[in-house]
């Protein structure tokens, strides 16, 4: 039986937890509130994500004391939103890491070091990056709870590594595949939440299909320039794990950043629609780090600038998509 250390308390981690303990693995599961935790124990439901889920209590074990839960596991998985990893990875010895597979599958970087999450943990952690892999595909949490078709792909520099975590996966209704390329997968997770987020701001400001069938057009043109100029790998960006994942989050019901987005172009403020929702829009952050990351880079993007001035230089939406619209083809 493989033993897993889930770390996180939201939709993802739920979902995970789900399916990897359905398939036999013991999962280990962090999470923040101690409620939660005792809820879970009694109830075999967490309270807040995902509610519907019933856990299997042999093989799934809620905790709030991070160390512990980390201290057996032969993978961790991370699924704390990217803003929190630090405060919660902080908790943890610097060698509490050694030896164990990392997995991340946060779609999202540091906030306060526009840093992608596992390269913060193979620096706090001294791991060799082929100890680390990313979770990546266009799979929504809450279709994961419903059982509908879904795909993952699990990006690693180490594609064996990769691989033994695709078959933790693998179930009637989740198909995993591996994949070699850590930092554009990752990145391009980061870069797909400011897009739905667009696409929420321009929803919520009365635009159509039509135009969002462009925004998105365009955003794979924006990712492709910043990814060849951070990582000049070839890549297929029309895979499930690049494109895929775009789609997802700019069309779906469920996108947590488009919602967030939607609000704002609605006319609600940031902070107003932060406490709105229950969930976290990973792009709000997501924004600001590449903005500021691609200072040097100096690529065009249009629809990422669009996004900052918003949500960081309060400019009012229908302003900057009024700009937007001139320099979308
Ligand atoms: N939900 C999905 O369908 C999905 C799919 C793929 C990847 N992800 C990624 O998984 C990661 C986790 O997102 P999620 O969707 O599970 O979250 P969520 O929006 O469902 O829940 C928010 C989580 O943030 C936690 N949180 C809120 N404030 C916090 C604080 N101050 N300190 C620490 N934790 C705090 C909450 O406890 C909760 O666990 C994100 O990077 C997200 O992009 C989510
Ligand atoms: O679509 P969002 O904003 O809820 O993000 C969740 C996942 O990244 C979808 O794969």
């Amino acid at each position: 039986m493989e033993k897993i250390a889930m770390l996180g308390g939201g939709s993802w981690a739920t979902a995970l937890t789900k399916i990897l303990s359905e398939n036999g693995a013991r999962v280990s599961w962090w999470l923040r509130s101690k409620d939660d935790v005792q809820h879970l124990r009694t109830t075999r439901h967490n309270p807040r994500y995902l509610s519907s889920v019933a856990f299997d209590l042999t093989r799934v074990f809620p905790s709030t004391d991070i160390a512990e839960v980390v201290k057996d596991a032969d993978w961790v998985v991370l699924a704390v939103p990217a803003a929190f990893v630090k405060e919660a990875l902080d908790k943890l010895e610097r060698d509490a890491l050694k030896g164990k597979r990392v997995i991340s599958a946060i779609k999202g970087m540091l906030p306060s070091r526009n840093e992608l999450v596992t390269d913060y943990v193979v620096e706090r952690f001294r791991l060799k990056d082929e100890c680390l892999g990313v979770v990546a595909g266009p799979c929504h949490a809450e279709e994961v709870a419903l059982e509908k078709q879904s795909y993952l792909t699990i990006g690693s520099p180490d594609v064996a590594l990769a691989e033994q975590f695709c078959q933790l996966l693998r179930n009637r209704y989740v198909r995993a595949h591996a994949a070699a390329d850590l930092d554009g997968i990752e990145y391009c997770a980061v870069m797909k939440n400011i897009i739905a987020l667009t696409c929420g701001i321009a929803h919520g400001l009365g635009y159509g299909d039509n135009f969002q069938a462009v925004l998105v057009s365009n955003a794979v043109q924006e990712i492709r320039r910043f990814l060849h100029a951070l990582s000049p790998e070839p890549r297929d960006l029309s895979a499930s794990a690049y494109l895929g994942d775009l789609l997802v989050t700019s069309y779906s019901q469920f996108s947590r950043n488009r919602t967030f987005g939607s609000m704002v172009g609605r006319g609600y403020s940031v902070k107003s629609a932060q406490l709105e929702m229950n969930m976290i829009a990973e792009g709000y952050y997501a924004v600001k780090s590449i903005y500021e990351l691609n200072k040097q880079l100096k690529v065009s993007m249009p629809i990422t600038s669009a996004a900052y001035h918003v949500l960081y230089e309060k400019i009012a939406p229908a302003v900057e998509l009024e700009i937007l619209k001139e320099k979308l083809r």
